[in-house]
Formats: structure tokens, C-alpha cells, sequence
């Protein structure tokens, strides 16, 4: 088998009483998508702000690359190539939609910020930028103020922001989270191809998307994760579908 891209070995982590993550190891392969269910509060997004670098483990380690990151940062780690996508946050809604790109792809760099005319002018950045806005389709929202775009056009700037990463693994969170049916669905053509550039461990509610995307999917449940499997192994998995799956069935 190829080896992993990602590598989580015995992660824990309490807050106070809470265990949020409880031992866990999970692997994300190449030109796969890892799906990462489980009901609200089950510890996903603790998992992923542990892998992205965010988190500190208690214990337990990360593994990237086959390196041991554990003790990166997350901008340490986004050099490596881990791209995590969706916090909103991290788009400068006063600046257009290029602008954003550029500033991801000088991000890739390593680049300091300098005064965007300088940045704008360097033609690497400027077309690596272009590339990642004509992929997710933005091209022609390129002059926009970010601010002015639909939710669902920023999650799509979001992922062009990554692309400039050249990413060896995608951490998303929630994609589809307020995009609509037209908007999931879109988005989920999108991803499907592309896992055979770099592997998507991929958080998401939307079971639609879940189920048509996701090579493996494991199943959190209080911080601990009960199975991992092909979609149609865990459809079937009867602690699953008692834990959190039979709740759509009622
Ligand atoms: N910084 C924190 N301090 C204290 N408790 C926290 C913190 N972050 C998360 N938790 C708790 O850890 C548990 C797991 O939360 P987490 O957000 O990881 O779950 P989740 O599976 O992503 O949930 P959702 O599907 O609702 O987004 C929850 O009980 C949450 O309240």
C-alpha cells in the first residue's frame, strides 16, 4: 500500500473533564477522501484544529509527509502543504476577489506582505492566482470586492486560496455548510476531482455529499471513533446507526 499522507497516532485532548479526543488514529491516503461524521459535539472540528496545528495535543502525534509535526504551527504546517479551508475568517472582505488569491499565493511563497501594487504587478503570483480563480470558476467575479460575493462564491474563493498552496492535503470543515442544494452540489462535483490532486479529510453534515464523495468514512462519537469504512460499511454498521445514522431513519 502507498503510504499515508496524513497520520494521526493516539490523539487525546480534554478540556477540563471533557474528553474531546479520545485515542485517536486515523489515516488519510493518497487521492482519497476521508470523511469524518459524527453527531454535534462529538469532537470533528477539536480533531481537525488538531491536525491543522491550531490545538495542541495532550498526547498522541500528527503525522505529515511522514514527518512528525506535531510540534508546527499552523502556518509551519501550511508550507508543508496542509491547506484547511473554510474559515471564513481568513478572507479580507475589503479586498477583491484576485486580490485574496494573490495574497494566498504569496502566502505559499512564504512572502511577507508588501504593498499590493508591488504584488499584483509580480506575474508569477498574479497567474498562480488567475489558474486557482479560473478552477473553482471566479474568473469572472476576479474585480469584486469579497465582501459583495454570495456565501457560496467565498467558500469557492476559499478553496482557490488553498489551491495557491499547492496542497499536499485538504482539511475542510463543513463545506457545504449553508450553500444550499445548487450550491452542494456544485460543490461536491468540485471535490470529486479534486482528491486525485492532493486527499481531503473532509467534516461535513451534509450526508447527501458524504455519501457520494467519501472513499472511507469513520464515525466520531464522544470523542472516540467507533468504525472506519466505505460508505456502504458504515451504512451498514449496526453500532453506527445506532449511535448516530438511525437518528435520520425516525
Ligand atoms: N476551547 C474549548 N474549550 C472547552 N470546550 C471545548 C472547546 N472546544 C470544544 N469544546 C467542547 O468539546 C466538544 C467537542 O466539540 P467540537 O466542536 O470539536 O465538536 P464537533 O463534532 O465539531 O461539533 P459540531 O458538529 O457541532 O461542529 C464539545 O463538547 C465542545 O463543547
Amino acid at each position: 500500500m502507498t503510504d499515508p499522507v496524513l497520520v494521526t497516532h493516539d490523539i487525546c485532548k480534554s478540556f477540563g473533564a471533557l474528553q474531546a479526543s479520545r485515542d485517536i488514529s486515523l489515516d488519510l491516503r493518497p487521492g482519497e477522501i476521508h470523511a469524518l461524521i459524527g453527531p454535534n459535539g462529538a469532537g470533528k472540528s477539536t480533531l481537525i484544529k488538531q491536525i491543522a496545528g491550531g490545538l495542541r495535543p495532550d498526547r498522541g502525534t500528527v503525522q505529515f509527509l511522514g514527518r512528525d509535526v506535531t510540534a508546527l504551527d499552523t502556518a509551519a504546517r501550511a508550507r508543508m502543504g496542509l491547506a484547511r479551508t473554510f474559515q471564513i475568517s481568513a478572507l479580507a472582505m475589503e479586498y477583491t476577489v484576485l486580490q485574496n488569491a494573490v495574497l494566498g499565493a504569496l502566502g505559499a511563497r512564504g512572502g511577507v506582505f508588501r504593498f499590493f501594487g508591488n504584488v499584483l504587478k509580480d506575474n508569477d503570483l498574479r497567474s498562480a492566482a488567475e489558474a486557482a480563480l479560473d478552477r473553482v470558476g471566479l474568473s469572472d467575479q476576479a474585480g469584486t470586492v469579497t465582501g459583495e460575493l454570495s456565501h457560496g462564491q467565498r467558500r469557492l474563493l476559499e478553496v482557490a486560496v488553498a489551491l495557491t498552496l499547492r496542497p499536499k492535503a485538504f482539511l475542510m470543515d463543513e463545506p457545504m455548510a449553508g450553500l444550499g442544494a445548487d450550491g452542494s452540489k456544485r460543490l461536491t462535483g468540485f471535490l470529486d476531482g479534486l482528491r486525485d490532486e492532493a486527499p481531503i479529510l473532509l467534516v461535513e453534515h451534509d450526508m447527501d455529499a458524504v455519501f457520494a464523495l467519501a472513499d472511507r468514512i469513520s464515525v466520531l462519537v464522544y470523542g472516540q471513533i467507533i468504525a472506519t469504512g466505505t460508505a456502504a460499511e458504515i451504512r451498514e454498521n449496526p453500532e453506527v446507526r445506532k449511535a448516530y445514522l438511525g437518528e435520520e431513519d425516525q
